[in-house]
């Protein structure tokens, strides 16, 4: 028995239509299911939990259809009772899909959920929230608030074009952000960073609709890979955005990357936060990564893929480059 969550609302609605097709080949196929639509973002996880305790160990795997946010809302319900986590792409991101190798063609997604493959995955948690993508502060978390707020990203998913409404927030935001002084603790060491841009905390490579930020991180390694952007004008930040496309800005000297399996980050002055492109509390953040938390169905290829694609040094907590100066 499967129990596929549907929020709707992401994707401007294009969960709803995924929906609609995807119950068809269920029934074609005599898949047995039951559908859970969410209501919020919160109260989706007392929802789930309801949902999941009705037929405890009843159930293959809860398969979500939606974006990252909607992934976030249910991931502490389905990890707290070790069920197998499906994931059909219905967001304008879909970073979680494109992180665990889950195709972003909705069909071929759920070929993937039912085709059953679950391997164990970590989880991040940031005071009471679970987050699977990655925890960000500062720049990109004020993107990504911008851009939830924003109108244009209806418009964008609107034209299926998810990425674009990133893009637009990027350049929006780069107009008034004004980076600080921020402390990171990484693998049990303290450093200082001026002028610091972005400190994320991530499980996957990427976030923000396909920016890899952290192109290293494993989710399978029990750490966390922590991306400090610092020390650079308005207008080198810019010309960093498209090598994080391909994940090239690790090289770059204003960019340190540490990895461990707890970080803290705690900026001078106030900074929005985001788990998963989802607003938490402001404040300076204790991230602990959870290994195993999860277990997550994805195409055997993919697996194999991104374990080619991410070789990982020896030893369990390494900081990865020094900072210049
Ligand atoms: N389980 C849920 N049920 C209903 N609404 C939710 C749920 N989870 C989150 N939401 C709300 O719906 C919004 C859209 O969901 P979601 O973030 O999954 O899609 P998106 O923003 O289109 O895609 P992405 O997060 O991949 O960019 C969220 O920002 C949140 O406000």
């Amino acid at each position: 028995m499967y129990l596929f969550i549907i929020n709707p609302r992401a994707g401007g609605g294009a969960a709803a239509k995924v929906w609609q097709a995807a119950q068809e080949t269920l029934r074609e196929r005599s898949v047995s299911y039951e559908a859970l639509l969410t209501g919020s973002a919160e109260t989706a996880g007392a929802e789930i939990a309801r949902a999941l305790g009705r037929r405890a160990g009843a159930w293959t795997a809860a398969v979500v259809i939606g974006g990252d946010g909607t992934l976030h809302s249910a991931l502490g319900a389905i990890a707290a009772h070790g069920v197998p986590l499906g994931i059909v792409p219905a967001g304008s991101g879909n970073d979680t899909a494109r992180g665990f190798g889950v195709p972003l063609d909705a069909p071929k997604a759920l070929e993937a959920a039912l085709a059953g493959c679950a391997a164990p995955a970590d989880m991040l948690r940031a005071g009471s929230r679970n987050t699977v993508t990655a925890v960000a502060s500062g720049f990109d978390a004020q993107v990504a608030v911008n851009v939830n707020r924003s109108r244009y990203k209806a418009v964008c998913n609107a034209l299926r074009a998810g990425r674009l409404a990133y893009l637009i927030g990027v350049l929006h935001t780069l107009a008034t952000f004004k980076p600080c002084r921020a402390r990171v603790v990484c693998g049990g060491e303290e450093r200082f960073f001026e002028d610091v841009w972005l400190a994320s905390v991530c499980n996957l490579p990427s976030y923000g609709g396909g920016l890899r930020i952290a192109p290293q991180a494993d989710s399978a390694d029990g750490l966390l890979d922590v991306c400090v952007v610092h020390g650079i004008g308005r207008w080198k930040l810019l010309r960093l955005f498209p090598t994080l496309l391909r994940g090239s800005h690790v090289k770059l000297p204003y960019v340190t990357m540490l990895r461990g399996a707890e970080a803290e980050i705690a900026f001078e002055r106030p900074m929005p936060a985001i788990g998963d492109g989802e607003p938490l509390p402001a404040g300076p953040l204790a991230v602990r990564c959870e290994p195993g938390a999860l277990r997550v169905l994805s195409p055997p290829a993919a697996r194999a893929a991104s374990a080619a694609d991410s070789p990982r040094a020896p030893g369990s907590e390494k900081l990865l480059r020094q900072p210049a100066g």
